[in-house]
């Protein structure tokens, strides 16, 4: 067998088979799969060994990245990048890149599709539809209130909060955009209201949906408190990361309350999740909850063309870079 010219580590098990991965990168390259989203199995002789290492769902921490001697950069298949510990990359001069646009327009039909549906209220009278014994249209809850009545808030208003924008302005919603990370003027070109107070646009929005990333600014923007601070009867939809929500116990004393009509969530602090009683009312489909509460799992970003594009792209930025020393979409702390 020749030498391959480079070794690229590839993790995990989400991946099944590294096939596409190793179309794009070539004759050249020997690919080492850590067929695994656990870190503490990653073996420090085979670390050791790698010119790259791209990383989907694996924890990334000082443990694994010390041991990367060899590494001219680590690129995560994902967009989102808070399992991967960047000062420590940096501290070992190793520079980084995530896979920014893979699925933008995925998550963003993701999330208005949940928008909608919670806003007409859909799974509510699909329950009360199921379940019932006299009359048929009475059933119909309020309130429930035209679109072009509602507003909509949109927290972080990057790739994927401006394809929502684009989805549901058409529909005749109040848009409101929070993030502080975009320029004046942004708002007048993708067509929504600035608002540059995160209570201002919790207290406005009656659909509150979440598009920013899990940063230490960010986490736990809607604990106990955040959660207060929305609109009584407000829709919340995260498709983010569960960081920005506080414990479970916080979500379900909202919904139990009232003060939170309905939420939809695709991604969790733990995934899968654990046990809790607002999943045990959930999964049982408890009468106080049934269609108040949509969780995913973690699907959001998935769409057979998405999949394909962002195992090619991430590929390709690990290509580019074992062959021009060039890292695109490279991160910094
Ligand atoms: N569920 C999924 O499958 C899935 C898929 C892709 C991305 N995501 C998540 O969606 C997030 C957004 O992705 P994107 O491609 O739009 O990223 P992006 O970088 O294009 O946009 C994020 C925006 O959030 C803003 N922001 C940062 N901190 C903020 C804060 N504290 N308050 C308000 N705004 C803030 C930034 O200025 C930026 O404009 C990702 O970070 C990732 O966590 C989830
Ligand atoms: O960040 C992302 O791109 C999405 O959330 C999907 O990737 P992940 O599930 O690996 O975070």
């Amino acid at each position: 067998m020749t030498q391959k010219k480079y070794v690229v580590g590839i993790t995990d098990h989400m991946i099944g088979t590294p096939d596409l991965e190793a179309e794009v990168l070539g004759s050249d390259v020997e690919i080492d799969f850590f067929a695994t989203t656990d870190e503490t199995l990653f073996d420090a002789d085979r670390l050791g060994r790698l010119d790259a290492l791209l990383v989907w769902g694996a924890r990334l921490t000082s443990r694994s990245i010390s041991r990367l001697h060899r590494c001219r950069g680590v690129v995560r298949y994902g967009v989102g990048y808070e399992k991967i510990d960047l000062a420590a990359l940096a501290n070992a001069g190793i520079p980084f890149a995530n896979n920014p646009d893979y699925g933008t327009e995925e998550v963003a039909d993701h999330a208005s599709a949940m928008i909608l549906s919670l806003h007409r209220r859909l799974w509510e009278h699909d329950a009360r539809a199921r379940g019932y014994t006299s009359g048929w249209q009475v059933h119909s809850l309020k309130p429930l209130s035209r679109s072009n009545r509602a507003t909509i808030g949109i927290i972080g208003v990057g790739r994927i909060g401006t394809a929502v924008v684009n989805r549901l302005k058409p529909f005749g919603f109040h848009i409101l955009g929070y993030d502080p990370g975009q320029p004046p003027g942004h708002e007048k070109a993708v067509g929504y209201q600035r608002v540059d107070r995160l209570d201002d646009i919790l207290a406005q929005s009656d659909i509150v949906t979440l598009h920013c990333p899990a940063t230490a600014e960010s986490r736990g923007m809607l604990d106990a408190d955040g959660l207060a601070r929305l609109k009584p009867g407000a829709i919340l939809v995260n498709t983010a990361r569960g960081e920005l929500l506080g414990d479970l116990d916080a979500l379900e004393a909202a919904l139990r309350s009232g003060h939170l009509a309905a939420a939809a969530i695709d991604t969790l602090t733990q995934e899968p999740p654990g046990h809790h009683p607002l999943l045990s009312a959930w999964r049982d489909r408890e009468d106080w909850l049934a269609g108040r509460l949509v969780i995913t799992p973690h699907n959001a970003f998935y769409s057979d063309h998405a999949a394909v594009e962002m195992r090619t792209n991430a590929a390709r930025t690990v290509k580019i870079l074992l062959d021009e020393g060039r890292l695109r979409n490279r991160v910094t702390a």
